[in-house]
């Protein structure tokens, strides 16, 4: 994705800058404001020197200027002066203001967008490579300051450059000479510079995913010693992001003012040899020639800024095409045909589960599940079992609606399962993950789940149920102990107990569990079972386990090998089999006994 920064096509640029432009309006009057008072900075910027000027001219003579007089010019500079400051307030505000708002606003609009993607979308992007998305490109949208920017520049000259025709059309015509000169350097600098400046930004991203990768997988690097290998990759990547910075300082100090500031010190000494030569014949003012010299630097002196805005523009116009691809992105999460409506949607009541021969595939080639058809009765439990990678996650992860399924048909009593609302599903289908994330909060509001209709007591309560009141309340500060991120200061064990209470406090009426007691050691499971057991009344279950022990209850149980079912039926019935799962319990048995 970061090759895409080399190069973008006229056409591509322009739908990008469209795109751009329908999140710049809903903030333009903080632009048009800002406009405005910029126009009223720089026109008094131009004309402030014309008072200097007149009071020069005609009083900086010897006993012309009386008390009156220079209270008079005082005043009127001062006042002008004051004006000035109170406009150049208002444009900042405006501009800064308008510009913290669009950024803000895009930054939502991509994070909600991120929420309405599937999971096949997460599969292929790298965590960091979002997060930079989302923060650094975000920032690189402030084309409401660049095109500002860019506009009060050329406005800016073209004031000066009027204010130098009316001072002296003659030397002013001359001043246009080095208007190429300055264009062809802004082209030079936007050329140079916006190389360097893009691969510092897709360094930066590559900083960013290398952290990101590094953090999460920190437990692993630790196990593997992989601090210095992984230390010094990120050193090397750090190296060269900086090498590209200090390349981007290098061009800025040789192109950006030194640059312009010497051809502005030519242009000056034009003018005073011109005004020179002209003095050999007439008198020349010297309050005309600081205006006129005053009036050269204002002319001058935006051309650094407009290499910048152009620069920063381009790189936006990079970092923005991103974002679109972001905004774009059509690998939403399943959709269900009730979307959008609030009226007569289906409720799970009884939860009956069938699959009608589902096959499924997580990239559109190699089929994870083949011809899956299977029924589960209310309030009856299903096991999958099988080897590693046999599917068994991914019939969870069809069902969950976590990722959408090509062939055949998953139904809830006796409904297509995309009939129901998302909420109706998140509501009624408790998922249990073999590890569970913990949020930074108290105990209770990770049972919660910050969900206000939860009341304590419930919370308390469905801890209980599971077994982990025990645990909790042995915390320093019971329920309120407060977790720290992902909930590393808790056991595997004791992380799986609160899901378990987060899962059972929703009154779910199916249960998935996806190895839900592999966390737990064997001691804690005797305890927990008893829990589980409880959980799974009056609820269909669909169960994932290694441990065959765990799901020998289970009404029917389904063995998997390479997504397809090659053996069904309750524990007793399979055994008698004497396939796949009597092999597998078997060897279970034997490594139990030794
Ligand atoms: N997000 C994914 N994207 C692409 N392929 C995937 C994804 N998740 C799983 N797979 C592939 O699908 C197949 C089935 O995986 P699944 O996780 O369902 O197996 P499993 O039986 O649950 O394995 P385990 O017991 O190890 O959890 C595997 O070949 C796996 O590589």
């Amino acid at each position: 994705m970061e090759n895409r920064d080399e190069k973008m096509s006229v056409s591509e640029s322009w739908q990008v800058f469209k795109f751009i432009f329908k999140f710049l309006l809903p903030f333009k009057r903080y632009f048009i404001w800002a406009f405005v008072f910029s126009v009223i900075t720089t026109a008094l910027a131009s004309i402030m020197p014309f008072v200097l000027s007149a009071f020069m001219d005609s009083y900086l003579t010897p006993m012309r200027a009386t008390d009156q007089i220079i209270f008079y010019f005082a005043g009127l500079y001062l006042a002008l002066a004051i004006i000035n400051s109170i406009a150049f307030f208002f444009k900042w505000n405006y501009l800064q203001n308008g510009s913290i708002f669009v950024n803000q606003y895009i930054r939502k609009k991509v994070y909600a967008k991120i929420h309405t993607l599937g999971m096949r979308y997460f599969d292929q992007k790298p965590t960091g490579w979002l997060i930079t998305r989302i923060t650094n490109d975000t920032d690189l949208f402030d084309f409401w300051q660049m095109l500002f920017n860019a506009l009060t520049s050329v406005l800016s000259i073209i004031i000066a450059f009027i204010a130098l025709f009316l001072i002296d059309h003659q030397i002013a015509l001359v001043m246009l000479i080095f208007l190429p000169i300055l264009l062809l350097s802004v082209m030079l600098y936007q050329r140079v510079s916006t190389r360097v400046y893009r691969a510092m930004l897709a360094k930066r991203s590559e900083l960013n995913t290398k952290l990101n990768e590094y953090i999460s997988g920190m437990r692993i690097i630790q196990q593997f010693r992989q601090e210095s290998r992984l230390g010094k990759e990120f050193e090397e990547t750090n190296d060269e992001y900086y090498g590209f910075r200090r390349r981007v300082i290098q061009i800025n100090g040789i192109l950006l003012s030194p640059l312009v500031n010497f051809l502005m010190a030519i242009s000056i000494i034009v003018v005073l040899v011109m005004y020179s030569d002209r003095s050999m014949h007439t008198v020349v003012a010297a309050g005309l020639v600081y205006a006129f010299i005053s009036n050269v630097q204002i002319y001058f002196n935006p051309i650094s800024g407009l290499m910048d805005s152009l620069s920063n523009f381009s790189n936006g116009l990079v970092a923005s095409s991103r974002i679109k691809s972001i905004m774009e992105e059509t690998e939403f999460s399943p959709k269900q045909a009730t979307d959008g409506s609030v009226n007569n949607l289906p409720t799970i009541t009884q939860g009956k589960i069938e699959f009608r021969d589902v096959s499924f595939s997580y990239d559109g080639e190699h089929q994870v599940l083949k011809h899956i058809s299977f029924v589960v009765n209310p309030g009856e439990t299903v096991a999958f079992v099988g080897h590693t990678g046999s599917g068994k996650s991914s019939i969870i992860n069809v069902f969950m609606r976590f990722y959408e399924f090509s062939e055949g048909q998953v139904l809830i009593d006796n409904r297509d399962i995309r009939s129901y609302s998302k909420e109706e599903l998140r509501e009624k289908l408790g998922l249990v993950l073999q590890d569970s994330f913990m949020f930074v909060a108290s105990v209770t509001d990770n049972i919660k789940m910050m969900k206000p209709v939860i009341t304590d007591k419930a919370a308390k309560e469905a801890a209980k149920f599971v077994q982990a009141d025990r645990f909790i309340q042995q915390l320093e500060n019971g329920y309120d102990t407060r977790v720290i991120e992902g909930g590393a200061a808790f056991s595997a064990g004791e992380r799986q107990l609160i899901n378990f209470a987060r899962t059972i406090v929703r009154n779910p009426k199916i249960l998935l569990l996806d190895e839900a007691t592999a966390n737990i050691d064997t001691e804690t499971e005797a305890l927990i079972q008893a829990g589980l057991t409880n959980m799974r009344q009056n609820r269909t279950t669909m169960a994932i386990a290694h441990r065959l022990s765990t799901i020998k209850d289970a009404n029917q149980i389904l063995v998997l090998d390479k997504g397809e079912i090659i053996e069904r039926g309750n524990h007793d019935e399979l055994l008698e089999q004497n396939g796949y799962y009597a092999d597998m319990y078997r060897i279970q048995t034997l490594q139990n006994e030794l």
